[in-house]
């Protein structure tokens, strides 16, 4: 496969989105290939969590275009929208994620039990997840009982477990120290590409966009880097 041939997964076209008078994007593009590894990078404010909204289907553009396989993700009914969210995407945030009341192993079985999976098969499937997130020996605690890592690497285990397409992950390692985040990053990216996921990363830090493939600078509500035209 030649880059600049294949078709983009996901891409994204010329989206603008104001929230209020505040501007968050201003004539946004992007293309996200499968399996891709893509790190969103830039200041502060620049619209980068906006712009990860917009391309999972979560915000809704004031204008421009997000089109996933071929599928156009604004135009398409909530219904339809919310199907994709579940079935096609995964979802790692800063903290806070999982839930409470259920054990790790059961918060990464959540996701399948949601879609039919009988108990059984969705416990075995969420034990093997959780030990390739080297994170086995947590499955029967609740995730208060266990450390900001260990959480995080139950939250991608949760994410990757459906097997998902493209997985949007917003500053998921914003919350740890550095040796713990590097270690979150390089379980999550293997993970990935084992499946053959796509990652959207939004981070401030250079050292887990090193994990990326490619990353791209949101500025000013713009992509200000020249491959975004891959
Ligand atoms: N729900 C919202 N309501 C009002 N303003 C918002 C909302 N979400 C984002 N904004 C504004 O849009 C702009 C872009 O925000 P966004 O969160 O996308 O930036 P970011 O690059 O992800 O920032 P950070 O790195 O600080 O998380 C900012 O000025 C922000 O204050």
């Amino acid at each position: 496969m030649t880059p600049g041939t294949d078709a983009p997964l996901l891409e994204a076209e010329d989206l603008v989105k104001t929230f209020g008078a505040t501007p968050a994007l201003d004539g946004a593009s992007l293309r996200v290939h499968a399996g891709e590894v893509l790190a969103l990078m830039g200041p502060s404010g620049s619209g980068k969590s906006t712009l990860l909204h917009c391309l999972a289907g979560i915000v809704a553009p004031n204008s421009g275009q997000v089109r996933y396989a071929g599928q156009d993700v604004v135009a398409m009914s909530d219904q339809r929208r919310s199907a994709l969210r579940r079935t096609e995407f995964g979802f790692v945030f800063q903290f806070g994620q999982l839930v409470p009341e259920l054990t790790c192993l059961e918060n990464v079985a959540l996701p399948l039990r949601l879609t039919g999976v009988r108990r059984r098969e969705a416990a075995r499937r969420a034990s093997d997840a959780l030990a390739q997130l080297e994170v086995g020996d947590v499955a029967d605690k609740r995730p208060g009982e266990v450390s900001g890592g260990q959480g995080q690497r139950v939250a991608v285990a949760r994410a990757l477990i459906t097997g998902p397409r493209v997985i949007f992950a917003d500053e998921p390692t914003g919350a740890l120290d550095s040796l713990n985040g590097e270690r979150v990053m390089r379980l999550f990216v293997e993970a990935a590409r084992q499946t053959g996921a796509a990652v959207v990363l939004v981070t401030h830090e250079a050292r887990v966009a090193a994990y990326s493939d490619r990353e791209v600078v949101v500025r000013d509500g713009k992509i200000r880097t020249p491959e975004h035209v891959r």
